[in-house]
């Protein structure tokens, strides 16, 4: 039989080897892969046979991109066939430049396109962190300002045109306002989660990985909301392809004397050129050199 023949579903929670799938009128199914497929992950469109009350998954459609982060030990996906992925900072705490160059080359390797909002616009620490985002937004980054919980009205009217119809992939680390945005956009988000862990048939207590949330009843926009933010492993980028995903750097590439520049000590290089003119900030340089000695390290 071809598996054009059989259901298509849509899987909206993972763990382990259970998945939950989606059928197109929104029932939702526990399945399992049939034998040692490879991980399935939220938002892969998977074709799946009915086995009693579950499903079996028959096989796997072609992803349109992934998102994961590699660190030394292992591999982690977030998730599948993204529109974009959202960065949520704010100003206090002060979010992490290093942890949002992370996700901006992942995305960026992945294929996928990627905004940043500023939340907490309300409070002062926003000057700093506008501040901060400017190299961001120099490089053709969008920045969206937000104030979630202290202008939700505005707040929401200034994410719908961007979420509106897609696929987004929410990434915050803790205090940025992950959860404030989700229950300001989701519909019933507790119960969004509570159904889904039900249909997963896990304990009370196992908290899914990865979450999937429509934004409206037509089921045409949706938020992901992904854990695992604070590591951010790049292990699967080699240090001589990062400069190519920081575009402030790329800009540079052509100046440099040496096509396999490291862009740390080479005469005539152009990265280093654009640092002294301003073009390239120093803070991003930092970040730059860090990521490049974590790249460069000894693998096990
Ligand atoms: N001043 C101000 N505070 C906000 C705003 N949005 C969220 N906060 C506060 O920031 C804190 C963190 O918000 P959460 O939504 O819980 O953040 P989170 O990113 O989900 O953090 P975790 O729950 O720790 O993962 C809370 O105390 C919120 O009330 C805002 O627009 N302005
Ligand atoms: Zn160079």
């Amino acid at each position: 039989m071809s598996f054009e023949a059989l259901d298509l579903g849509l899987v909206v929670a993972a763990h382990g080897r259970h998945v939950v799938v989606e059928t197109p009128d929104g029932e939702r199914v526990l399945c399992h892969p049939r034998g040692k497929k490879s991980e399935l992950v939220v938002g892969d469109r998977v074709r799946w046979l009915p086995a009693g009350d579950e499903g079996v998954v028959e096989h796997l459609e072609a992803r349109r991109n992934l998102l994961f982060r590699q660190d030394e030990w292992r591999t982690k996906s977030f998730a599948a066939n993204l529109d974009a992925v959202l960065v949520l900072v704010a100003g206090e705490p002060m979010f992490s430049e290093s942890q949002l160059t992370r996700a901006l080359i992942a995305a960026g390797q992945a294929g996928i396109p990627c905004w940043i909002g500023l939340n907490k616009t309300d409070l002062p620490a926003a000057a700093d962190a506008r501040a901060r985002l400017e190299p961001y937004r120099r490089m053709g980054v969008e920045v969206v300002e937000l104030a979630l919980k202290a202008a939700p009205e505005a707040s929401r009217a200034a994410l719908a045109p961007r979420l509106d119809g897609r696929t987004t992939l929410v990434l915050g680390p803790s205090g940025m306002g992950k959860s404030t945005l989700i229950n300001l956009l989701v519909p019933q988000a507790a119960a969004q989660v509570g159904e889904i862990s039900q249909a997963l048939k896990a304990g009370r207590h196992t908290t899914t990985t990865t979450s999937w949330y429509w934004l409206d009843e037509a089921r045409r926009g949706a938020l992901i909301d992904s854990p695992g933010f604070q590591e951010f492993g790049l292990r699967q980028i080699a240090p001589t392809e990062l400069a190519t995903l920081m575009p402030d750097f790329a800009a540079a590439l052509g100046e440099c004397r040496f096509h396999n520049c490291s862009h740390r000590h080479e005469p005539g290089c152009g990265v280093r050129a654009a640092l002294a003119r301003g073009e390239i900030a120093p803070s991003r340089y930092r970040i730059y050199e860090e990521l490049f000695d974590e790249l460069s390290a000894k693998r096990w």
